[in-house]
């Protein structure tokens, strides 16, 4: 029916173990360097152009000094030496004037590859159905890895600033090369053998380094996830009452310190292989001078010969060092470049139907059959063989003690996850055979974990439908169904106030009315405005809705709900037994089965599971004197 869906470890294989040599790295030049003609098609060409020429101009600089200074010993005409030597201050007006040209073109070209980098990055996190792949460590540490690190160059731009680099230093070894060939072969051949090692030494390096980059991932994950509980208002309350911030830094600092001893134990062995290296090169060059002195003195060599022997010998190892470091930049920015291909050419998370099927307004209802799921292979069953009817135009409540399965079912019907087994049937067809965009335009839903946007009041209810982001009349409609309008018309802005301090602007800054900071129940009455939006939807579901919510607020909303169904089909989850009794039918799930259905009357009468659940919470309610001593044992 699809392409095969990709496992949440698809992505998960570390840099320099993939297979593919040389095509494969040609390949993904290929495609860095499309990316990177695509991205900034006007800059990209004449920086190539000004980067390769740049190689020859050390060349063309020795030459010019050679023919200068043989000139002056030979006693050439003053013309032809001051041509020379204006030829000469040219090369050097040309290697000043392209070095800040081609600084300001490479820079030019980063910003525009970087933003269509991160666009086809995150258009590519976005078609991700599911919510597998966000909950794979794996995937995460690539996606971070993945991501253009503040102020760096782009991974593309970088592994095509490497190809240009070592197409311009092999402009200059070959210059060279060619230059000592006409002085000494024997010389040049020993050049090019000191060299070899280098490149080799170079490469090795660069793929340890991937890879220890790609070890130290996991500790660079945690120290992260410490540093954000140390730094962010929603775990600064809890640290501060716990007094647990040196225990956080600690845990941050360790992991830290892993991935800094990682890194010091590669710095180490570069330093060492680099100084062997640095060491053979200058035995070749000084025993190459040695040679050259003792041949001008026998009268072989000219005076401009050895200048120009000693700028060829420095000139190709030192371009030899820096094509080993440009190679080994390529091969770095290429397995970093992996990450990215690997997320932006990552297959569908879940299975995608070949030819979806329209997604037709529920008639009859929806069919959970059979269902079971487990988050992976390595997790426990959360539901196990779930069978329920949510008919048309009822209202279903779902309760359970905690970890019964009910949030996981949600996210079922939403299509967050398929089930390992069974399935969900809207009106008998499967909805994987659906669109999935379609699919989640019929379903309205509010989440345990809803979110709060740092946006005004108006976005956070638009993000709903946003075709009705300049709709203020169907706003303001959902806001009141969600009894939030009258706090949100009294803001200092009304509805286009900041929601949140975090993003304020220096005007701001200034003026303390702007950018508010709601209670968790009016956030929670916010995302239910977000939810009543969907004005098309024909399912509803409300997990835990109204559980930051004051009594008299729940009330409320339950009667809104209440009124505002007019036979909509909606599921509702709640801890909170008394604004569930009203549902046309009550599920009570337990280990991931159903263990009772019916309506409140009926489950009462039948004395299971919900009835001793509703009598403990309605004791709460009661006076001392009326609990019976069985449930207040109970509560206890
Ligand atoms: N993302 C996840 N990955 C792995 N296991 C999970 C995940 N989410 C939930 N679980 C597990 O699945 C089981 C069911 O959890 P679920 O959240 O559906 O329960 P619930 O009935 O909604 O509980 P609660 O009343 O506490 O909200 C639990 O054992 C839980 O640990």
């Amino acid at each position: 029916m699809s392409p095969p869906v990709a496992t949440p470890d698809d992505a998960a294989a570390a840099p320099g173990t993939r297979t593919g040599g040389l095509p494969a790295a040609v390949r993904r030049i290929m495609l860095a360097g499309s990316l990177v003609v695509r991205g900034a098609p006007w800059t990209a060409l004449p920086y190539a152009v000004l980067t390769l020429a740049a190689g020859a101009l050390p060349v063309v600089i020795a030459w010019l000094t050679k023919l200068v200074v043989d000139g002056l010993v030979a006693g050439v005409a003053l013309g032809t030496l001051l041509t020379h030597a204006a030829g000469l201050a040219l090369a050097g007006l040309l290697v000043a004037v392209t070095a800040h040209v081609t600084q300001y073109l490479s820079t030019e070209v980063d910003r525009a590859v970087g933003l269509a980098a991160q666009e086809r990055l995150f258009t590519a996190v976005d078609r991700f159905i599911g919510l597998v792949r966000f909950e794979n460590p794996h995937f995460l540490d690539r996606l971070r890895l993945a991501q253009q690190p503040g102020g760096m160059s782009p991974y593309p731009c970088r592994a095509v600033d490497g190809v240009l680099g070592i197409g311009r230093t092999g402009f200059t070894i070959i210059g060279f090369l060619g230059s000592l060939f006409l002085l000494s072969p024997v010389m040049t051949g020993l050049v090019v053998l000191a060299g070899l090692p280098t490149l080799a030494a170079q490469l090795a390096l660069s793929r340890r380094r991937a890879r220890m980059i790609w070890e130290i991932g996991p500790a660079e994950r945690r120290e992260f996830f410490y540093s954000g509980l140390l730094s962010t208002v929603e775990a600064a309350k809890e640290v501060r009452l716990f007094g647990i911030g040196a225990f956080l830094r600690d845990r941050m600092l360790a992991n830290r310190r892993v991935a800094d001893v990682a890194k010091r134990a590669m710095d180490r062995q570069q330093v060492r292989v680099q100084a062997g290296l640095g060491l053979l090169a200058a035995t070749v060059s000084g025993g190459g001078l040695l040679w050259a002195v003792s041949s001008a003195h026998q009268g072989r060599l000219a005076v401009g010969d050895i200048m120009m022997f000693a700028a060829a010998v420095a000139g190709v190892q030192g371009a030899l060092t820096t094509l080993a470091g440009d190679i080994a930049r390529t091969h770095q920015a290429l397995s970093m470049f992996d990450h990215y291909v690997a997320v932006t050419a990552a297959g569908p998370d879940l299975p995608l139907a070949a030819a979806p099927r329209k997604v037709p307004p529920l008639r009859t209802g929806i069919e959970v059959r059979d269902v079971w799921f487990r988050y992976s292979t390595r997790h426990e069953w959360a539901l196990r063989g779930v069978d329920l009817h949510i008919p048309h135009g009822q209202a279903l409540a779902l309760v359970g003690r905690n970890g019964a399965g009910k949030s996981t079912l949600v996210k079922l019907l939403c299509r967050l996850y398929d089930p390992t087994r069974g399935a969900i049937l809207w009106d008998g067809v499967d909805i994987r055979e659906f669109d999935v965009a379609e699919l989640r335009v019929r379903i309205g839903a509010v989440f345990q974990d809803y979110m709060e946007y740092d946006m005004t009041a108006a976005e956070n209810i638009a993000l709903g439908d946003l075709e009705s982001l300049d709709d203020r009349r169907r706003i303001r409609a959902a806001a009141e169904q969600a009894g939030i309008d009258d706090t949100l018309s009294g803001l200092p802005h009304g509805y286009d106030t900041l929601l949140s301090r975090l993003f304020f602007s220096e005007d701001d800054r200034q003026n303390p009315e702007t950018g508010v900071v709601l209670s968790g129940g009016q956030w929670q009455r916010l995302a239910l405005a977000r939810a009543f939006l969907r004005d098309r939807r024909d399912l509803m579901i409300l997990d835990e809705p109204s559980s930051g919510m004051d009594a008299e607020a729940e009330h409320r909303i339950h009667a809104s709900l209440t009124a505002h169904r007019g036979g909509q089909t909606s599921l509702l989850i709640s801890h909170r037994l008394g604004a569930v009794r009203d549902a046309d039918q009550i599920v009570v799930l337990a280990g991931g089965r159903v263990v009772e259905q019916g309506d409140h009357r009926t489950l009462v009468a039948a004395g299971g599971d919900y009835a001793h659940l509703f009598a403990l919470q309605a004791a709460g309610y009661q006076p001392e004197t009326d609990r019976s001593p069985a449930l207040t044992e109970g509560v206890r």
